[in-house]
């Protein structure tokens, strides 16, 4: 099964959990009917992107929102990269991504690796870490199209992170996020094309749309980069629900053409992990 069809949910995001998840509820039966294999939300879909709502909107597993994921899952054979969420375990909580396949089983779970801590001059300031605890696990799935890995947001700059999700065999990224608006038209499609490119992956990157009323204003512009780093899908900064086909053949194709990974000198450096790519 070399093709598989993706679709973006970049909805808009608001201060009421009710809404988000019909919100995010009605966009995946959208993504469903056009015929979606697999469904991607945003970072923070269900709660705005700010320390002082994480820890009211946050659940354990499993709760509210993962519940009705796995249902919707199960419900439409779609699988669903739950873009994040506020999970709270015993006194901690993190910024989490659950993924859930066609039965609804959930088969990932990632907690966010490198939190958000930045204070650019004129510019955006942010502490995730007052709120969140650091993930520890790299995250790669299975499915049955190909090894998928997911990362959240501010995790997609770490080089390293992405590397290592190719040499244990993805031949796609995901990445839920939600930049914002200093950083977001100075890097998030820089930053996409080059981690498509570096790792000759198709890298889906996926955003809430602009929310001028929240504290936090996400850039949008969620996009599909291919392993050649063109851009075959994307968004502006409005509501949309984006989906594209790919072909993964263009992944082994290109890796064969421009074989980069073997290329490399692990001889002289290593990133310590077996090659299964
Ligand atoms: N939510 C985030 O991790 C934001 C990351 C971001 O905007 C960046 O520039 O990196």
């Amino acid at each position: 099964m070399s093709k598989v069809k993706f679709a973006i949910c970049q909805m808009q995001v608001i201060n009421s959990k009710e809404a988000n998840l019909k919100k995010a509820e009605d966009m995946i039966r959208k993504a469903s009917y056009e015929g979606a294999d697999i469904a991607v939300l945003p970072e923070m879909f269900n709660c705005p992107y700010d320390n002082n709502f994480f820890s009211d909107y946050a659940e354990e597993y499993l709760g509210k929102t993962t519940k009705l994921l796995s249902n919707l899952a199960k419900e439409l054979e779609i699988y669903i990269v739950g873009g994040s969420i506020p999970e709270r375990e015993k006194s901690r909580i993190f910024n989490t991504s659950y993924i859930f396949n066609k039965n609804g089983e959930l088969i990932g779970r990632h907690r966010k690796i490198h939190l958000f801590d930045v204070d650019v001059d004129g510019g955006i300031t942010f502490k995730e870490s007052d709120t969140f605890s650091f993930g520890q696990d790299i995250t790669v799935i299975e499915t049955e199209f190909c090894k998928i890995g997911v990362a959240i947001c501010y995790d997609m700059r770490f080089p390293e992170l992405m590397r290592l999700m190719t040499l244990k065999g993805a031949k796609v990224i995901i990445v839920p996020a939600a930049f914002n608006m200093t950083t977001g038209p100075a890097h998030w499609h820089a930053l996409a094309k080059i981690r498509a490119v570096d790792n000759q992956v198709y890298f889906i990157a996926a955003s809430p749309s602009r929310n001028y009323n929240l504290s936090y204003i996400a850039y949008g512009h969620s996009l599909i980069v291919d392993p050649w780093g063109e851009v075959v899908a994307k968004a502006d900064e409005r509501e949309t629900v984006i989906i594209k086909e790919v072909d993964l053949h263009r992944v082994n194709k290109i890796r064969e053409e421009l074989p980069l990974l073997k290329h490399r000198r692990i001889d002289l450096y290593d990133i310590n992990e077996n090659n299964s790519y």
